[in-house]
């Protein structure tokens, strides 16, 4: 008989893009994207980060001061779209770990995903996110928040040798 612990496409998919939120150096924020086509293919991830050549030991990780992350930080999502280099996200899918800016909405939309899954939106009161779902609207891009059937997924990575 087949197992019936499995997790869902939806469990699977924000798993992916929460692992790949692991990898984010972003003391305050982690985001991890990841996008899926039509019939539930990975297509990319990404995370948030720094541009490719700039340190993260460099760079600042701070909210407030003289020096910010900001300017500097490449968002998940927008990742994600960039390390498609350039295949076609036509009706695809993105998970994402917090709710898309205004910035990372334009993206999505321009690159032909059609649904946004996300877990956090922990941002709703900001400008930049009412920006995103008015966009999203009127681009008819459906947004829905992530309902998982279980509150954790370890991954035990002890083997029988
Ligand atoms: N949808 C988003 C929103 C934000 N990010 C990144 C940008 C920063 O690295 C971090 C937010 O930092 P905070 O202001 O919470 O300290 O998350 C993203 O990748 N995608
Ligand atoms: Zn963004």
């Amino acid at each position: 008989m087949k197992r019936r612990d499995y997790i869902c496409w939806d469990e699977y998919f924000m798993g992916v893009a929460m692992l790949a939120a692991k990898r984010s150096k972003d003391p305050n924020t982690q985001v991890g994207a990841c996008i899926v086509s039509q019939d539930n293919i990975i297509l990319s991830t990404g995370y948030n980060g720094f541009p490719v050549g700039c340190s993260d030991d460099d760079y600042p990780w701070d909210r407030e001061g003289e020096q910010t992350k900001y300017p500097f930080v490449v968002h998940a999502e927008l990742n994600a779209i960039l390390n498609t280099r350039g295949k076609s996200l036509e009706n695809a899918k993105i998970y994402v770990a917090l709710f898309p800016c205004n910035e990372c909405a334009k993206a999505i939309i321009q690159s032909g995903i059609r649904e946004v899954v996300y877990l956090s939106d922990k941002y709703a009161h900001t400008d930049g996110t009412l920006a995103s779902k008015r966009m999203m609207d009127s681009a008819g891009v459906k947004y829905r928040r992530f309902t998982p059937s279980v509150d954790t997924i370890t991954l035990d990575f002890r083997v029988e040798q």
